[in-house]
């Protein structure tokens, strides 16, 4: 039986690139982008009015004067109109183009008005430190031309703000991974229809399409009864209409668990079948030549959980962002615990912020894989090594997170 390292490695291994579509930027949050976005102007674009108050020129005030004549009023989005008298001002509103002939703007704060033979005058009571104070000026922050979102970023709101302000309406992102999310077994009966008393419903496949969604897949939901002709029949379209398949259930020892077989028997490759650690132990990974990655999970609905998170979902971020790497978070035990197997142990926890910034992972009462209800109360799972017997409260493990 393999590590739960030697398993993530073999299935971080049949990671491929995903091909790119353009679709519309309102559609592409979370997605990751395939050609660079660059400047397409400079930010910011002119010299913009950072406060609300009078626009003059610096060298005015260094001549001595505080009081300037109103020429005139600008608001944001008018077009900028130069200063006529280099002694006077234009009151500027916050967003404007800062009118030639000025260079410098005092807030309405530091400014007292009076009228004098019909003219609005600006009694300047603080003046600016500096030529430039108050202006953002063009091309401060980025000159047009400048690379600003590479390929291989996620597109998330701060992306996406700068993809809008570059004018991009549609960008090319990495296609959606469409994933088959399949329960097997007799025993499982649809949401809509009443259980009788020795059966349940499929809650699985919805816990796997809902994490699916939430990194972006498309997911679709598919069920086979414990039957190999069914199995036979339904599961080659599947594997030749999907990038992979996550299914649940059928994969241990079972006289009905039908799915290793009937996988190689379909001309899935057997990459591994069972890992060293609980809960989860009998997941079988495959892939099919050239083709779909299959994740047959252990149906027990925290096993299956378990290894969503520990294996499908950084398969998925890989697929979707292959520059990224790994990411490995880690959290303090917050109470001593003893695990006897030599099996690497998912340690349901609640976590909690310290007040000096550490994640304290708090170990969580449940009733095995298949306390369901359990993980209401978790926040994920402390991955604690297989090697050891006793783990010390203030010691740091990897942490499988699942609510964030
Ligand atoms: N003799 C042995 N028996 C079992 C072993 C073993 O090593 N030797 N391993 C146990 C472990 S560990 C697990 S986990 C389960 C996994 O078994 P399967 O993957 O074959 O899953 P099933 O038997 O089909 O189902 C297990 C359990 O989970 C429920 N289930 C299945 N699918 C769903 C679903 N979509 N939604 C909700 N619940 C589901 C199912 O009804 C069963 O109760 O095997 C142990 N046995
Ligand atoms: O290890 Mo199984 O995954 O607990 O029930």
């Amino acid at each position: 039986m393999i590590s739960v390292e030697e398993a993530s490695r073999r299935v971080l291994a049949t990671v491929r690139p995903l091909p790119s579509e353009t679709i519309r930027l309102t559609a592409a949050t979370g997605r990751v982008l395939q050609t660079p976005l660059y400047a397409d102007r400079d930010f910011p674009p002119f010299h913009r009015v950072a406060m609300d108050g009078i626009a003059l020129s610096f060298a005015a005030v260094t001549s001595g004067r505080t009081d300037f004549v109103i020429e005139a009023t600008q608001l944001a989005g008018a077009p900028p109109r130069p200063l006529q008298n280099p002694r006077a001002a234009i009151e500027i509103m916050t967003g404007a183009a800062l009118p030639p002939g000025t260079d410098t703007v005092v807030r309405y704060e530091d400014i007292v008005f009076h009228e004098e033979a019909g003219r609005r005058i600006a009694g300047v009571q603080v003046p600016p430190a500096a030529a430039g104070h108050n202006v953002h000026h063009q091309a401060a922050d980025r000159q047009q031309g400048d690379l600003l979102l590479p390929a291989g970023v996620r597109l998330g709101p701060a992306e996406i703000a700068v993809a809008a302000t570059v004018g991009a309406v549609t960008v090319q992102v990495a296609r959606a991974l469409r994933v088959a999310v399949v329960s097997t077994g007799d025993e499982l009966v649809e949401l809509d229809q009443l259980p009788l008393p020795h059966q349940i419903r499929r809650s699985n496949a919805y816990m796997v399409r809902a994490s699916l969604l939430e990194a972006g897949a498309e997911a679709e939901i598919f069920h086979f009864n414990d039957d190999q002709q069914v199995l036979r029949r339904g599961l080659p379209p599947l594997l030749a209409g999907f990038d992979a398949l996550v299914l649940s259930g059928g994969v241990s020892k079972g006289q009905a668990d039908f799915l290793p077989g009937m996988l190689r028997e379909l001309g899935v490759e057997q990459i591994f079948h069972e890992v060293q650690q609980r809960p989860g132990k009998p997941f079988w990974f495959g892939q099919q030549a050239g083709g779909a990655v299959v994740f047959a999970l252990p149906g027990n609905p925290v096993s299956t959980f378990v290894n969503f998170y520990q294996y499908v979902r950084p398969w998925l971020r890989q697929c979707q962002q292959p520059a990224a790497g790994p990411s490995q978070p880690m959290a303090i035990l917050a109470a001593p615990v003893v695990f006897k197997p030599s099996l690497t142990h998912f340690l349901p926890v609640r976590l909690e912020a310290s007040p000096y910034g550490h994640l304290l992972a708090h170990p969580q009462r449940a009733g095995g894989s298949g306390d369901l209800a359990s993980l209401l109360h978790c926040d994920g799972f402390l991955r604690l090594p297989a090697e050891r017997e006793t783990f010390g409260a203030g010691d740091a493990f990897p942490l499988v997170r699942f609510r964030e």
